[in-house]
C-alpha cells in the first residue's frame, strides 16, 4: 500500500530536546581520558604496532567536507589548540517523521533554526538527527549517493545480527551509513594517543551516536605501497550525514563540527552540512543483484609453488626451538633463524589479484556479502579511488564504560552440504589437536594481555564453533573490566595483533611476516571499528578486499572499464600444519568474494543431465533474485536439493513437514519483499502445499514453487507417492508449467526460459505464487551418468555472464499508460474523499509496518475510522505505531458493534476507503 507523504508537516526542534552542552569553558571533563593516558610518554617509544610520540606531531591532515586542510604546522605551533574537549558537544533529537525525504527537510530546516542562534565560540560539535518511520537499508541508502568528491569518504559498518548472547550495541544501532566527514583524520605515521586524544575531543558520553569510524594499517611501522597510499597508515572519521538502521526506526543525521584545527568556524560548518544535505538523495532503491563479470585474470602472490616451499620452512622454524642447532643448519639464513627461535605460530596471508570486467562497484559486493553472511561484521571504506571492504566474523574489542568484551577466533573447518556433514566437520575441528594448538595460543595471548589491562578477565566461553555461511572457526569470547586509565589506545595496542593474524611471539612474528610477505596487507587483518564517548567497538578486517572504484563511465568514453581487486586470506601454521592443506583453506576464505564474482561452476562437470537442469533452474532463480530455498527432504527432488545446496548464492533451509516450510516461505516473502523458493518431493508432499500457496495468491505475494514428479511411464502404475501433480493448485497459481524429464536430446536452455517466465509471472502484477513441475528419471543426485554435452548450445554466454537469459522489457508506452492511469485514479480518488462527508477506511492485511502507520495517519489526516482486519498488524499494536495524540478512532470489532443501531447509524459512512481487503463487513454490505 502507497500513501503520499508529501504534505505531512517537519516538527519544530523541541527547545532543549537532548541538548547537552558542556557550558562554555575550555576545561570539561566529559569522557576524559585519564591523565597517565592523554599525557603518556613523549618519548617516541613504540608496542604492539602504536607508539607513544609527542603530542600531535603527526597529524597530517584533517579534512572538512571537500577541503583538506594541512593542520601538521597549525598543531606544531600551537599545541594549546588540541587540547581539551570541543567547548559544545550536543545532540538535538528531532520530533520523528513519516519518510526519508521528510527526515532531510526536517534536519535542513533544523540547521536554520541552528543558524539563526549561532555559536559564537570557538570550537564544538552538534549532531542532528531525526527518526522517521518508512523503511530504509543503510546499505541502498549508501549505494544510492552521489558519487561527489565532497561526500566523501563512505563508510559502512556493520555488526553481526546474532551475536551470542552478550555484547550487543547498547546504542541500539545497527547497520551505519556516512557520507563525506564532519572531521576526518587521516596520518601516515602510527597511530598514537595523542591522535585518539584529538579525535575524542569531538567525542562525548553525552551523545553516544557521535562516532568517529575509522582504521589502522596491519603494521603500522611499514610505508604503505601505491595500492594503499589513499588510505595512510590509520583513518578516523565522523560522518558529516549518516543514515543509521538501529532497533527501532531508521535515524538520518548530520553533524557539525567546526574547530581551530579544522580550519572552519560554525558558520562555515553550517553551510557544509546544508550543502551534503542538499545533495543528498532521498531515493533509494534496491541494487544488489550480483555483478555480470568476466574473470579477465588471477593472480596469487605467492604462488601455489611458493607457498608449499615457505610453509615447508616455517614448520622448520617452529621445529627450530627444539632442535636449533640442526635447524640452523638447514635452513635458508634469509629467514633469520636465529632471531626466531621461540616462535610457535605464525599466520601467514595470500594476496589474490582479480581483474574483473566490467567494473563492479564495492558496495554491491558488500551487500552481497552481507546478505550471505549476516553473523559477520561488514565494513566499507570507500575514498576517492579505492575503496576497502569486508565481512569478519571476528571481534577485537568492545568496550562499553569499562566493561571490556574480546573474541578468540581460529582454526577452520568448510561448512557442510547436509546438516550432518556439517556437524561431523565441527566436531572434527573441536577435536583437531593441531586446531587446537592454533586456537589455544590465541585464547591464551588475548586473555594474557586483557590481563595486562582489565581486572577480572574471565573467560566467558573456552570454545565453541562459530559459523560463517562457507566456513566455521573455533571461538571462545573474554570478559573484563578495564583499569583505570586505560583507554582505547591502549587496547588497540595491547590487543593487535593477535595470533590469530600475526602470530607468537607478536613481535617475533611480525618481523619474520614482515620479511617474508612480498606483498602489503595495508588495513587487511588491522583493526576497524568506531570509538564514542564511553564505548567503541573494532572488529578484526580479514575476510577483505581492496578494489578500484568504478570510474565515471562517461569519461570513458565507452571504453570497457575493469575492476582490480586484491583479495587477501591468511592461515595460521603452527606444528602439524600441511602446505596443501592451508592452500585450500586460503581458497574457502576467499570463497565469499569469488562466489559473488565468478559465474556458475563448469556446467560440463554436472554428475548427470538431472543434475545439469537442476543447477540451471537453481541459478537462474538466483540471477533473479530468488535465493532463499525451503527444501522439505524427500528422494526424488535430491537433484534440486543439491544443487541448491552447492550454489553459493542461495540460501537453504530445510523442514520435514511440507506444510509449516511453504508458510515459512510466505512469511519469509512478506517480511522480506523477495520471492522464496519451495522445493519438494513427489506426491502428497504437494498438495501439502495447498493452503500456502492459496494465501500467497490471495495476499500476492511471490512464490516459486518447484516440485519433482515421477517420469509418465510411472504414473498411473501403482508407484508409490505418485498423484497427478499437472496443474495441481488450479487457479490459485499465476502460472504452472510441467517440465519433462531432463534429456540431452533437449537443448538445455529450454530450462532457464521457463524460470525466466515463471518467476516473470510471479512478480508481475499481481504477483503471486508459480508453479514449476519436473519428472526426474533415475539415477536421481550423485550417481555419474554421462550426458552429451551438445545440449548446452546457446547458453555459452549465459554460462559466462551472471545475468538471467531472458530479459522481460516493459514498453515505454505502457509505463506512460500506467502512470497515466495512476494519476487519473489518484485524482478520482481524492475528489472522491473531499466530497465524502461521513467516510470510512476497511484495511486488510498490510505488509510494512509503515504501510500500518501511513493508514493510522490518512485516518487521523481525515478524521476517519479505520476498520483493520487482523492481518493489519494494526489492531494489536496501534499504540506503538503512531504517537498517542495521532491515534484515530480504530475499531477492531466492527460487526459487534453495529449490532447496536444507534451506533450503526453514527457511524453509517456514505464513502468507504479500502485497499484489497476483500471481506466488506457483510451488515454494511446489506445496507
Ligand atoms: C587470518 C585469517 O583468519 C584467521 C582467523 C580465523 C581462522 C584462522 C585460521 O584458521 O588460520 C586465522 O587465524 C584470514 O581469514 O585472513
Amino acid at each position: 500500500m502507497e500513501l503520499s507523504v508529501a504534505n505531512v508537516a517537519t516538527a519544530p526542534i523541541p527547545p532543549g530536546a537532548t541538548l547537552l552542552r558542556r557550558g562554555r569553558a575550555a576545561v570539561c571533563n566529559l569522557s576524559p581520558l585519564p591523565a597517565s593516558s592523554l599525557h603518556g610518554s613523549s618519548s617516541s617509544s613504540s608496542f604492539g604496532g602504536f607508539c607513544l610520540r609527542p603530542r600531535c606531531s603527526r597529524l597530517q591532515s584533517f579534512c572538512y567536507a571537500s577541503s583538506v586542510v594541512s593542520l601538521q604546522q597549525m598543531i606544531e605551533d600551537s599545541s594549546d589548540t588540541v587540547e581539551g574537549p570541543v567547548l559544545v558537544c550536543e545532540t538535538r533529537t528531532l520530533q520523528p517523521v513519516l519518510s526519508l525525504a521528510n527526515a532531510r527537510e526536517a534536519l535542513i530546516s533544523a540547521l536554520g533554526t541552528l543558524q539563526s542562534n549561532a555559536y559564537l565560540i570557538p570550537s564544538g560539535i552538534v549532531r542532528l538527527q531525526v527518526a522517521f518511520s518508512v523503511e530504509v537499508k543503510a546499505l541502498e541508502w549508501l549505494q544510492c549517493q552521489p558519487h561527489n568528491e565532497q561526500l566523501l569518504p563512505r563508510i559502512y559498518f556493520s555488526p553481526r545480527q546474532e551475536c551470542g548472547t552478550y555484547g550487543q550495541d547498547v546504542d541500539g544501532l545497527k547497520h551505519v551509513a556516512g557520507i563525506g566527514s564532519a572531521l576526518l583524520v587521516k596520518g601516515q605515521k602510527p597511530f598514537t594517543l595523542a591522535d585518539l586524544k584529538y579525535v575524542k575531543r569531538f567525542l562525548s558520553r553525552d551523545c553516544p551516536l557521535i562516532r568517529a569510524y575509522g582504521a589502522i594499517r596491519f603494521d603500522a611501522d611499514i610505508e604503505p605501497s601505491e595500492e594503499w597510499k589513499e588510505f595512510g597508515v590509520f583513518l578516523f572519521t565522523i560522518p558529516l550525514v549518516e543514515l543509521c538502521e538501529s532497533s527501532g526506526y531508521p535515524i538520518l543525521a548530520v553533524t557539525v563540527a567546526w574547530d581551530g584545527t579544522l580550519g572552519r568556524d560554525f558558520k562555515d560548518a553550517l553551510s557544509a552540512a546544508k550543502g551534503a544535505l542538499f545533495q543528498v538523495s532521498d531515493f533509494v532503491a534496491t541494487k544488489n543483484m550480483n555483478p555480470c563479470v568476466t574473470n579477465l585474470s588471477k593472480e596469487h602472490t605467492p604462488s601455489e609453488q611458493a607457498w608449499h616451499g615457505l610453509i615447508k620452512d616455517v614448520l622448520q622454524i617452529l621445529d627450530s626451538h627444539e632442535n636449533l642447532e640442526a635447524a640452523s643448519q638447514e635452513i635458508d639464513i634469509k629467514h633469520a633463524i636465529y632471531d626466531l627461535v621461540g616462535l610457535s605460530k605464525v599466520v601467514l596471508a595470500r594476496r589474490t589479484k582479480l581483474v574483473v570486467d566490467p567494473a563492479v562497484e564495492p558496495l554491491t559486493l558488500v551487500s552481497l556479502l552481507q546478505e550471505k553472511n549476516p553473523n559477520s561484521y561488514q565494513f566499507c571504506i570507500q575514498l576517492s579511488n579505492s575503496s576497502f571492504i569486508g565481512s569478519t566474523p571476528e571481534r577485537l574489542f568492545y568496550k562499553v564504560g569499562t566493561k571490556i568484551f574480546s573474541e578468540a577466533i581460529a582454526g577452520t573447518r568448510a561448512c557442510g552440504i547436509t546438516e550432518n556433514k556439517d556437524r561431523d566437520l565441527g566436531l572434527e575441528l573441536l577435536s583437531s589437536a593441531k586446531d587446537h594448538l592454533e586456537f589455544n595460543i590465541v585464547m591464551e595471548s588475548i586473555k594474557q594481555k586483557l590481563e595486562g589491562i582489565c581486572k577480572n578477565v574471565k573467560v566467558d566461553c573456552y570454545k565453541d564453533l562459530i559459523k560463517q555461511a562457507n566456513i566455521q572457526h573455533l571461538y571462545g569470547s573474554l570478559v573484563g573490566e578495564l583499569c583505570d586509565g586505560i583507554s582505547e589506545f591502549e587496547l588497540l595496542s595491547e590487543l593487535h595483533p593477535t595470533p590469530a593474524v600475526c602470530g607468537q611471539p607478536q613481535k617475533l612474528a611480525k618481523r619474520f611476516l614482515n620479511k617474508i610477505e612480498q606483498f602489503d596487507r595495508g588495513m587487511y587483518s588491522g583493526p576497524i571499528g568506531w570509538i564514542s564517548g564511553e564505548r567503541a567497538e573494532f572488529v578484526v578486517a580479514i575476510r577483505s578486499a581492496l578494489l578500484e572504484n568504478p570510474p565515471n563511465l562517461a569519461a570513458y568514453n565507452g571504453a570497457s572499464v575493469v575492476t582490480q581487486l586484491f583479495l587477501f586470506a591468511g592461515v595460521g601454521i603452527v606444528k602439524g600444519s600441511e602446505p596443501s592443506s592451508e592452500w585450500k583453506e586460503l581458497d574457502l576464505k576467499i570463497q565469499p568474494f569469488e562466489g559473488i564474482l565468478q559465474p556458475i561452476s563448469p556446467l560440463h562437470d554436472a554428475s548427470n543431465i538431472n543434475a545439469l537442469w537442476s543447477r540451471l533452474i537453481i541459478e537462474e532463480c538466483c540471477r533473479l533474485g530468488i535465493v532463499y530455498f525451503c527444501i522439505a527432504p524427500g528422494s526424488r527432488s535430491s537433484p534440486l536439493a543439491v544443487a541448491a545446496a552447492e550454489n553459493f548464492k542461495a540460501k537453504c533451509v530445510s523442514c520435514v513437514d511440507e506444510r509449516s516450510l511453504a508458510f515459512h516461505a510466505l512469511g519469509y516473502a512478506r517480511g522480506a519483499s523477495k520471492p522464496a523458493a519451495v522445493i519438494t518431493t513427489s506426491g502428497t508432499a504437494v498438495s501439502n502445499l495447498l493452503p500456502a500457496v492459496v494465501e500467497a495468491s490471495e495476499g500476492c505475494v511471490p512464490l516459486v514453487l518447484l516440485t519433482a514428479d515421477r517420469p509418465p511411464e510411472l504414473l498411473q502404475a501403482g508407484a508409490n507417492q505418485s498423484i497427478d501433480q499437472i496443474k495441481h493448485f488450479g487457479s490459485f497459481v499465476r502460472y504452472n508449467t510441467n517440465l519433462p524429464p531432463p534429456s540431452d536430446e533437449m537443448q538445455a536452455r529450454v530450462v532457464v526460459t521457463t524460470v525466466d517466465a515463471a518467476i516473470f509471472y510471479a512478480t508481475s502484477s499481481p504477483k503471486g505464487p508459480v508453479h514449476i513441475n519436473i519428472s526426474f528419471r533415475e539415477p536421481l543426485a550423485g550417481t555419474v551418468l554421462s550426458w552429451s554435452h551438445s545440449c548446452l548450445k546457446g547458453l555459452e554466454r549465459w554460462a559466462l555472464s551472471s545475468q538471467p537469459f531472458t530479459k522481460y522489457m516493459t514498453p515505454t508506452s505502457e509505463i506512460i499508460r500506467q502512470h497515466q492511469f495512476l494519476c487519473t485514479a489518484m485524482k478520482e480518488m481524492s475528489d472522491l474523499i473531499d466530497s465524502a462527508s461521513r467516510g470510512l477506511i476497511l484495511t486488510g492485511g498490510l505488509q510494512r509496518i509503515e504501510e500500518s502507520r501511513a493508514v493510522l495517519l490518512l485516518a487521523k489526516h481525515l478524521g476517519w475510522p479505520v476498520v483493520p482486519d487482523i492481518l493489519s498488524g494494526i489492531r494489536i499494536r496501534h499504540s506503538s505505531l503512531i504517537d498517542e495524540d495521532e491515534v484515530p478512532c480504530v475499531i477492531d470489532h466492527f460487526d459487534h458493534i453495529l449490532l447496536d443501531e444507534d451506533i450503526y447509524e453514527s457511524i453509517k459512512p456514505d464513502t468507504v476507503l479500502q485497499d484489497f481487503m476483500k471481506r466488506l463487513c457483510k451488515m454494511l454490505k446489506n445496507n
